[in-house]
This record gives C-alpha cells, sequence and structure tokens, in this order.
C-alpha cells in the first residue's frame, strides 16, 4: 500500500502495517486502561497547561479528522510538569470518533468506549521543532480527554461552527482566538504511559496523558461532527467517521495513575 493510509476496509489500521511496520512495535497506542492495574505513583506532578487563545491560527480538514493548529514559535501556549520532565508546546489539538454514540474513543478504560476523544499534541522545547520532536522516544506529550454524551457542550459549538467551511478534505479556514482550555475537565487527574502516535507514521514518541474525567458533548453536536467528510470537493463523498485505532498490546508497559 502506498502511503494513502486511511480508516476504510482496505486502508485501515489492520493494513498500517504493511507500509509502517512499527504498527507492530513495543510501545504503540492506543490501549485499554485498566484502572485496577494502573500504578499510583505519588511522584507524579500535577498537570501544568497554560493557553494563549491568540496563538490560535486555523482549522482544518486533513482528510483524517478535522484539527486546529497553533503558532508554536514561542513558549505562549505549553505543557508542563505532570510525567513530563521538560517544557512542551502545543502543535494541534483533533479529534477521534465513532459512526454512532457507543463507540468512536481510540483510549477505553476498563474495555468502555467513549463517542469521542480529543487529542491536544505537544512537542518538547528541547527539539528544535515537532518534525524533530516526533523522531525522538521523549519528542511528544499528547492530552487526551475523553467525550461523554450529555449536554450541549457550547465550546465544542464554536468549533462545529467552523464545519461548513471544513467539510471536505484538505479544506481550511483560519479560526482565532480559541482557548484549547475551555475543552479540559475540571479535574486533571490523568492516567500516564508511553506510547505512540496512534495514526502512521505511528512514531514511538508520545508520553500519553489522559484525563480520567470526561468532558460532555451532545448526541446533536457527535451527528455534526459525523457530516464531515474523508473524501474531497468533487468526489464522491464519504462521511469521516470511525477515525480511530483500536487499543494495541500492552507489551509489559506500566500505566501509571496521578490519583488514588
Ligand atoms: C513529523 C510529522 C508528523 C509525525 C505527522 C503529522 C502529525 O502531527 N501526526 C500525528 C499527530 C498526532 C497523532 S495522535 N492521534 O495524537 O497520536 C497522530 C499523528
Ligand atoms: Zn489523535
Amino acid at each position: 500500500m502506498s502511503h494513502a493510509w486511511g480508516y476504510g476496509a482496505h486502508t485501515g489500521p489492520d493494513k498500517w502495517a504493511d507500509s509502517f511496520p512499527i504498527a507492530n512495535g513495543p510501545r504503540q497506542s492506543p490501549i485499554n486502561i485498566v484502572p485496577g492495574d494502573a500504578s499510583y505513583d505519588p511522584a507524579l506532578k500535577p498537570l501544568v497547561l497554560k493557553y494563549d487563545p491568540s496563538t490560535c491560527l486555523e482549522i482544518l480538514n486533513n482528510g483524517h479528522s478535522f484539527q486546529v493548529t497553533f503558532l508554536d514559535d514561542i513558549d505562549s501556549s505549553t505543557l508542563k510538569d505532570g510525567p513530563v520532565l521538560f517544557n512542551h508546546r502545543l502543535k494541534q489539538f483533533h479529534f477521534h470518533w465513532g459512526s454512532s454514540d457507543d463507540h468512536g474513543s481510540e483510549h477505553t478504560v476498563a474495555g468502555t468506549k467513549y463517542p469521542a476523544e480529543l487529542h491536544l499534541v505537544h512537542w518538547n522545547t528541547k527539539y528544535a521543532n515537532f518534525g524533530e520532536a516526533a523522531s525522538q522516544p521523549d519528542g511528544l506529550a499528547v492530552v487526551g480527554v475523553f467525550l461523554k454524551i450529555g449536554e450541549e457542550n457550547p465550546n465544542l459549538q464554536k468549533l462545529i461552527d467552523e464545519f461548513d467551511s471544513i467539510k471536505t478534505k484538505d479544506s481550511q479556514c483560519s479560526f482565532a482566538d480559541f482557548n484549547p482550555e475551555s475543552l479540559l475537565p475540571g479535574c486533571l487527574d490523568y492516567w500516564t504511559y508511553e506510547g505512540s502516535l496512534t495514526t502512521p507514521p505511528l512514531l514511538e514518541s508520545v508520553t500519553w496523558i489522559v484525563c480520567k474525567e470526561p468532558i460532555s458533548v451532545s448526541s446533536e453536536q457527535m451527528a455534526k461532527f459525523r457530516s464531515l467528510l474523508f473524501s474531497g470537493e468533487g468526489e464522491a463523498e464519504c462521511c469521516m467517521v470511525d477515525n480511530y485505532r483500536p487499543p494495541q498490546p500492552l507489551r509489559g508497559r506500566t500505566v501509571r495513575a496521578s490519583f488514588q
């Protein structure tokens, strides 16, 4: 298969190893998190997330998900502490979701699937840039937040309101003054483990930080996520749904908890 990967029958997660053999590597993501097997680590610090809405640049459909990208040339939107030893800068955030409300997250918790999962992608500023960092074992830190069906989420609505402009693959529009902090749960208790990107190139460079507490999304809002398209303008329409990789083997890794 060329590097044209996707989530369909012929291009999906079960085929990725053909072009990306690291798909069968020792620290792949996502995983099923088993709270009872996680070890509480009192040395884990609270997460320190400081985001500057003015660094928000644009919202785009990259054919795999929709993504909001940030200016990362200075330390204005950062992740510090938590399980990481160095300062990290926010590069982008995006989501993964299902074709119905009963599945769609990448990580699962004791087998429980959530309808969607938010990923806030940060890179370690001990490296020159995102691309460099992405090739290092301690180069990236991704904060995962589960979405759970409930009250309409006015902060998610600000993203959904842009969907008409980014319906098809490779469409984008400018998007300013959005604070990703508004998408974080009230409690920042987390599980953490050493893993990978969950899409090709599946690089094993991610310190995963998965929040225990979900944020809310309404069923109607989830339906709007599913109105986005994997396909490009003028192509046969293919709804953007089920853009998640299923849990991967733990391979002896330890999952630590920041809470008891
Ligand atoms: C060097 C180029 C870079 C690897 C390719 C662009 C990129 O950013 N990929 C990416 C980012 C985050 C995730 S996830 N879903 O958060 O694990 C998956 C893939
Ligand atoms: Zn992701």
